[in-house]
């Protein structure tokens, strides 16, 4: 049996497409617990929103779940967009425990949705989804704060039916993905089926049942890894890194095991050494009911997990989002740093000598992208945190092979100096807010500039042709030979050379004329008069021989071996007949 006292609360991300309602769902949760909790009881962290059990069970109508409920309530992290669930690690994992994942039910899934429950599938989060505004669904009938299944039956039958086609569609696409998924109603194991409720951020219409499958998730699958040591040294993740008037720079965290107090020594991931430093206040926010003191922060001396807070030390500067910090005392400092180091360095990416650049806002964005270029196979020749600056660009506008001179930025902004330094130089940048748009975007992008390369290289290449010169069709002998010919295969061009069947160059194609008008280019089966410089007819070339446009070897072997992809039946058909002619003497030639 679990012990109830150290057991903590539960940390869940919400997660989905922009505007599908992450965050109206968040405040009706507070919302709405506010007014079914007696005394306020939820409480404002930073960056956190903690709802007690309680509050939970009371808004759920049923107070003797109570008994069924070890854990002490839930807390929401408020960090919006889904990489914070990235950014946001644990030891050995994602910082969240649970998620939610918010899709609007008559929009059905965008790429963040996608993108959100990949993430959850790689750190083997539990989860929910919820399909939201089910109040937008024409006909519908609202009844405020209502469970989903009260309000559903309430519901006309032909709003019943169209909300039931909306919500096959959401587990079909869940499906799609790999997840086998159904109305959390009719779940029965919550560990192979994903469960789905409807809801609306707006009417509250479904809030309780979240909170009853989160409860219920935590419940199940989380006992062992709640347990904590509540008088052990703190361990927290950095949410954010904030200038703060008065305070100079701090740190937002969730702690999320252990005691932190005043005038610890912590121990914090940077891009270089780990910061070590003393905290000099611990500030939470000022309960609602003072909101309107002139200070938003209100100093307590000791902390214990899981609580959202935000610290004051010094030498705060390099810290990083999405890094561990520690409580360290003299004996254990130096293996902190040792383990903090090597967290940061795991993460911080082996990189290879030619590559993109990257650049993400946080660490554990960062390590999201480059598993995913790695994936792709995309080389990456720096990845680090931050802004797109002004540096960044002079170094990557430095990189010659034009497929390298490539800036990628996830979840950054390009610094005004970078911006008008990107405009007059080379470099391709890339920057999104959802991973794989990145991706796709950088892989269309290759793909055109080999098109484009395609294009010049076919432009400027000897292609092969095949032609004839036809029976009494002899106009002049010579200086230039001018003959009837029929292409047979290929497109014959003027200021090509002309080899005989030997291989052996017999002149150039000095014009083309069709019916006495000059021309370029003679295509498969027409037939034109040929100048040709060089041979005289009746010597080097006669009636019905067989004449080849001489292709050089560098030409050929790109032909055959690059873009023959591009070429045309008949060009293939020429080029493989002046192959074999060639490497009759040389079985080496063009290979
Ligand atoms: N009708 C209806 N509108 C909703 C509901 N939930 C959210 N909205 C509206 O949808 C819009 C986006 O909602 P947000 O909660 O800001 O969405 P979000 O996912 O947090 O968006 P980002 O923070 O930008 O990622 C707002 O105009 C909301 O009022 C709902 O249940 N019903």
């Amino acid at each position: 049996m679990v012990d109830k006292k150290n057991l903590r609360t539960p940390i869940v991300s919400v997660m989905g497409h922009v505007d599908h309602g992450k965050t109206t769902l968040l405040d009706k949760i507070r919302g709405s617990s506010v007014a079914a909790g007696e005394a306020g009881a939820i409480t404002q962290h930073i960056g956190a929103t903690e709802v007690p059990i309680d509050v939970i069970v009371e808004k759920c109508g049923n107070p003797s779940l109570r008994e069924r409920f070890v854990v002490p309530g839930l807390l929401f992290i408020d960090t919006p967009g889904h990489h914070a669930f990235t950014s946001l690690r644990s030891r050995g994992g994602a910082l969240a425990d649970l998620a939610i994942v918010v899709v609007d039910i008559n929009e059905g899934f965008k790429p963040q949705t996608i993108e959100s429950l990949q993430i959850l599938k790689r750190f083997k989060t539990p989860f929910v989804v919820v399909a939201n505004k089910i109040d937008r669904i024409h006909g519908w009938n609202p009844v405020p704060n209502a469970s989903f299944l009260v309000s559903y039956n309430k519901q006309a039958e032909h709003v019943q039916q169209y909300l039931d086609n909306k919500f096959y569609e959401v587990i079909g696409e869940l499906f799609n993905i790999g997840f086998n998924a159904d109305r959390y109603d009719r779940i029965k194991d919550f560990q192979h089926t994903i469960g789905v409720i409807p809801i609306s951020g707006h009417t509250g219409e479904g809030i309780s049942d979240v909170l009853m499958v989160l409860l219920g998730l935590a419940q199940k699958f989380l006992e062992a890894n709640l347990q904590y040591d509540a008088s052990g040294p703190g361990v927290a993740t950095v949410l954010e890194v904030k200038e703060e008037r008065g305070l100079g720079t701090t740190v937002d965290l969730i702690l999320y095991d252990g005691m932190l107090q005043k005038g610890d020594t912590i121990v914090l991931g940077s891009l270089g050494e780990p910061i070590q430093t003393k905290v000099r206040a611990i500030l939470k926010p000022r309960p609602l009911s003072e909101i309107k003191s002139e200070e938003k922060f209100q100093q307590v001396d000791k902390v214990i997990a899981a609580v959202g807070i935000k610290i004051s030390a010094p030498n705060l500067d390099g810290a990083l989002a999405g890094t561990p910090l520690r409580v360290a005392t003299a004996e254990t400092i130096d293996k902190i740093v040792k383990d903090i180091k090597q967290e940061v360095d795991a993460v911080h990416i082996d990189t290879d000598t030619m590559g993109i650049t990257i650049k993400a806002d946080t660490i554990g964005s960062l390590e999201a992208l480059v598993n995913e270029l790695k994936k792709e196979e995309i080389a990456i020749r720096k990845a680090d945190v931050g802004d797109i600056t002004h540096r960044d660009i002079v170094e990557v506008s430095a990189i010659e092979e034009s497929q390298y001179s490539v800036l990628v930025g996830f979840n950054v902004k390009i610094l005004p100096d970078a911006k008008e330094k990107a405009q007059l130089s080379n470099i391709k940048l890339f920057v999104n807010d959802v991973i794989y748009r990145l991706i796709d975007d950088y892989k269309d992008w290759i793909e055109e500039q080999k098109e484009l390369s395609e294009k010049n290289i076919s432009e400027t290449i000897v292609k092969p042709a095949v032609f004839q010169i036809m029976r009494d069709c002899i106009f002049r002998q010579s200086k230039p030979a001018v003959v009837g010919v029929r292409i047979r295969s290929g497109i014959v061009r003027t200021n090509t050379e002309v080899t005989n069947s030997d291989g052996v160059v017999v002149g150039k194609i000095k014009g083309l004329q069709l019916r006495s008008e000059n021309i370029g280019t003679a295509r498969t089966g027409m037939e034109v008069a040929m100048a040709i410089e060089g041979p005289t007819v009746g010597r080097q070339i006669k009636e019905e021989d067989i004449l080849y446009v001489n292709v050089p070897e560098r030409h050929a072997k790109i032909l055959e071996h690059e873009i023959s992809d591009s070429l045309s039946a008949d060009e293939l058909e020429a080029l493989d007949v002046f192959l074999d002619i060639k490497r009759k003497d040389n079985p080496f030639w063009a290979k």
